[in-house]
Parts: structure tokens; C-alpha cells; sequence
């Protein structure tokens, strides 16, 4: 970890992880500059998410987000929450830790089912058996999530506060030279 760029907190984790709602409150604690790559993604298309599934497929959402993370990942000092997907691609996860330090926001699948059924901005949970699908996600990107984090915090059954307050007391304990 010496040798790598450390002023930046990247947030991974499954849909529902609260990698949104946590980095936010993170980047204000810690006077940094906040985005969420679903956001930046939309903001620029114009469009929300489903629609870009619909008509680029989810492979044509994943080449945005590939560019995406190369370009906030060259930023300094921010904190970034990340599609739940960005896992997937090996050279997502080789961004992710070469420019900042990762977090696994982690929560069991009927914590996650209970935070994402109702939501209509995730495509991949539109129209399928929501815990089923969130299972094999889980079971998919659990282990990915895990080799990639430097920093693993459950979320299931925390106030948002309490995952905050563990974060910042783990970036805290971190040697200076290596302190995002
Ligand atoms: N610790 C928590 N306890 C209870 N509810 C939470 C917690 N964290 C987030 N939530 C709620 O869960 C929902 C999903 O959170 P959020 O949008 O931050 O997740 P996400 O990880 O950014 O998901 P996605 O990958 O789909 O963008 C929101 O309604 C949020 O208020
Ligand atoms: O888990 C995923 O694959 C996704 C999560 C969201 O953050 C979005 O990036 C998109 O809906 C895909
Ligand atoms: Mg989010």
C-alpha cells in the first residue's frame, strides 16, 4: 500500500451495500469531494441506468463505467461509490487498488432484499426473483469484493452513523504515510 496514491476512499459493495448514502456522509467528515459513478454516468448520458441497459446492453453500461472509474480515479481527495458491478472486470479492480484505498461495504442477502425490492433504478433486479437474484450476485462478487477491499465493514442491522464512525476509526489507525 506504500506506494500508492492514498487520498482516495473508493466504497464497493452489492446493491443496497449503501455505498451512495454512506460516501456522502464519509466525504463531508473528511472535507473530500463526493461522486457515485452511477451518478456521473447518468448526469453525463442524460439518462437514468435502466435506460442505458435497454439500449446498450449491459455490456455497453460496463465500458462507461470502465471509463468512468479511469477518469475519477485519477482525481486526488475524493470519495467515490462505486456500481455495484464495477467488481467484475479485472481491470476495474486493478484501478480501484492502485489509486485508492477500497472499502467493502458488506450486508447479508435479506438485508439487501429488504433495502433494494422496492427500487426501480436498478436493472438488474427488475422483473427476476429479487433475493434470488441478489443471492448469485452475492455469491458471484462476495469473493472478488473481499480480495479487492482493504477495509471490510458489515452494514447489516447498522445505523449509517455507526458504519461511519467504524471507517473513520479504521482510516485513523492507518499509518500517516499510508492515510487516504
Ligand atoms: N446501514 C443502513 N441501514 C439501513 N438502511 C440503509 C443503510 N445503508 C443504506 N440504507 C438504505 O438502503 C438503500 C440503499 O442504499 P444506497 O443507495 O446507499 O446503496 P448503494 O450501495 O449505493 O446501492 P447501488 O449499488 O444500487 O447504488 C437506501 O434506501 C438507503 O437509505
Ligand atoms: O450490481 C450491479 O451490477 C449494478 C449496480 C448499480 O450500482 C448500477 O451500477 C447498475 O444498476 C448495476
Ligand atoms: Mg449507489
Amino acid at each position: 500500500m506504500g506506494e500508492r496514491i492514498p487520498n482516495n476512499i473508493f466504497l464497493v459493495g452489492l446493491m443496497g451495500a449503501g455505498k451512495t448514502t454512506v460516501g456522502k456522509l464519509i466525504a463531508k467528515n473528511l472535507g473530500k469531494t463526493f461522486y457515485d459513478t452511477d451518478h456521473v454516468i447518468e448526469q453525463r448520458t442524460g439518462v437514468k441506468i435502466p435506460t442505458i441497459f435497454e439500449l446498450e446492453g449491459e455490456a455497453g453500461f460496463r465500458k462507461r463505467e470502465t471509463s468512468t472509474l479511469e477518469e475519477l480515479g485519477q482525481q486526488d481527495n475524493i470519495v467515490l461509490a462505486t456500481g455495484g458491478g464495477a467488481i467484475i472486470a479485472p481491470e476495474n479492480r486493478a484501478i480501484l487498488k492502485e489509486y485508492g484505498y477500497v472499502v467493502y461495504l458488506r450486508a447479508n442477502v435479506n438485508e439487501l432484499y429488504l433495502r433494494t425490492r422496492n427500487d426501480k433504478n436498478r436493472p438488474l433486479l427488475q422483473n427476476v426473483d429479487v433475493k434470488a437474484k441478489l443471492e448469485q450476485l452475492f455469491h458471484a462478487r462476495n469473493p472478488l469484493y473481499t480480495a479487492t477491499a482493504d477495509l471490510i465493514v458489515d452494514t447489516g442491522h447498522q445505523p449509517v452513523a455507526v458504519i461511519i464512525q467504524k471507517i473513520e476509526t479504521a482510516l485513523h489507525a492507518l499509518e500517516p504515510s499510508c492515510k487516504p
